[in-house]
């Protein structure tokens, strides 16, 4: 029998969500629109016609919704902000109502014992900025700096860790180069220039922050590792890609100043030359990054946009409802490999967890008490868990974990459809139940993981 696993002290335990994923009532209390409250109320592009505007209602049921999380243990709490409820234009005039109430739901967090892990931008652009060009326009690097600073003023202190981007990478593949999400844009040319300036926004965001904040700012990114299909030299080129594009392309410039050399061979002619003073913005130093994992690509050559590779799926392997291998070794793979390219920076798995499938309602148990039965996820959870305690064995420094998600919640365009949470939302009767996962988790907090 293997010896319980030991976390280190002070490891964090949490869960995560996204305001727009949860909140609903986008527009309420001065509100202005995001880019996804555009975005889902344009015909064919959410799944079903799902939108954002009730979600799970969390906008009215915080309160509830923090009790809920002191009930099942929970020590941390990733949230983002919603942008245009702070600024409705994006810049200049503040929404008071919108300050107060993520104000209140850090107060509220803080009086049940939960720590807040603030993230500033997840995915939900102001309207007002797209108008303007959004990530396509320079000038947004100061923009986000002053929403930044609007929000710095206001709660460092109470939040003591900051995110200033949630998945870059995302935001760009899928906004501005394959248009799956908001803005839903399909250039070649301006995806190289959105990510830029997200990371031109992100450096700004922090270097404001090192002029007002006291406390601790990271970057959080999605990685996954890419393994070649073959031992052949172009799968070998494709992995080279796959990688730079995905795990690099973030991660280089932040934490080493420049990009990887493969971005030039991927976009072309698409792909700017950047003045170097963009390299000095982007690379302020870090109190921390942010892992998001869900899988991993086995990738071959392929005809492809822009990356010419291709996923293979794994005939023995386990796919979620998402359609993604269940791969746990690769978290450990993939966390070794950060080590070992940029060093002991501090780690936080900021978000981890899977889709399967869960009922629309929950059961009735023999007790008379609902319940929601997801064996499957709690078997994923357990041995990512597993994955990062041997990543921590080996000497990275891993600092906490953060459960993607507290809420079942709105999918993106693939709207309510896939359930990624630990607690299950009957989006009629918005009713919370904790499935037997969340459950688990509380076990596994209160051991402090030693009863994964
Ligand atoms: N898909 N999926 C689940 C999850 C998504 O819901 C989050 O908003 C993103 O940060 C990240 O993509 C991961």
């Amino acid at each position: 029998m293997s010896p319980a696993p030991v976390f280190p002290e002070g490891f964090l335990w949490g869960a995560a969500t996204a305001a727009h994923q949860i909140e609903g009532s986008p527009l309420a209390d001065g509100a202005g629109p995001s880019i996804w409250t555009r975005f889902a109320h344009t015909p064919g592009m959410m799944l079903n016609g799902d939108t954002g505007d009730v979600a799970c209602d969390h906008y009215h049921r915080w309160k509830d919704d923090v009790k809920l999380m002191r009930e099942l243990g929970l020590k941390a709490y990733r949230f983002s902000v919603s942008w245009s409820r702070i600024l409705p234009e994006g810049t200049g005039r503040v929404n008071q109502a919108g300050l107060d109430f993520y104000s209140n739901l850090v107060d509220e967090l803080l009086a049940n014992g939960i720590e807040p892990l603030l993230t500033l931008y997840h995915w939900d652009l102001p309207a007002a900025l797209d108008d303007r060009g959004g990530w396509l326009n320079p000038d947004i690097a100061d923009w986000f700096a002053e929403y930044a600073r609007v929000l710095y003023r206001a709660l460092d202190g109470r939040v003591k860790k900051w995110v200033t981007l949630n998945e870059p990478w995302v935001v760009t593949d899928g906004g501005y180069l394959h248009g799956a999400l908001a803005p839903g844009h399909r250039s070649k040319f301006e995806a190289p220039i959105a990510s830029h300036n997200l990371m031109r926004a992100h450096g700004a965001a922090v270097k404001a922050y090192r002029e007002i904040g006291q406390h601790e700012i990271g970057l959080v990114v999605n990685i996954e590792p890419k393994y070649p299909a073959s031992d052949s030299a172009q799968d070998a080129a494709a992995v080279r890609r796959a990688h730079a594009y995905m795990n690099e392309q973030y991660l280089h410039p932040a934490l080493l100043g420049h990009y990887p050399p493969e971005l030039k061979e991927i976009f072309g002619e698409a792909w700017p030359e950047w003045p170097a003073e963009d390299y000095d913005l982007i690379q302020q130093k870090l109190d921390f990054v942010g892992i998001n994992y869900y899988t991993r690509s086995v990738t071959k050559a392929a005809e492809s946009y822009p990356l010419n590779t291709g996923v293979v799926r794994q005939p023995l392997g386990t796919y979620t409802e998402t359609g993604w291998e269940v791969f746990p070794q690769g978290l450990t793979d993939l966390l070794l490999w950060f080590k070992q390219t940029y060093g002991d920076l501090p780690v936080y798995i900021t978000e981890n967890g899977a889709a399967f499938f869960d009922p629309p309602t929950a059961d009735v148990d023999e007790t008379g008490q609902r319940r929601v039965r997801d064996p499957l996820r709690i078997d994923y959870l357990r041995k990512h868990l597993g994955a990062i305690h041997d990543a921590i064995q080996a000497g990275v420094d891993i600092r906490g974990y953060m459960l993607w998600s507290f809420l079942d919640n709105l999918e993106w365009s693939l709207g309510y459809s896939k359930r990624f949470g630990m607690v299950h939302v009957n989006y009629g009767t918005q009713e919370r139940t904790p499935k037997d996962s969340a459950r688990w988790y509380s076990q596994v907090i209160q051991s402090h993981g030693r009863k994964l």
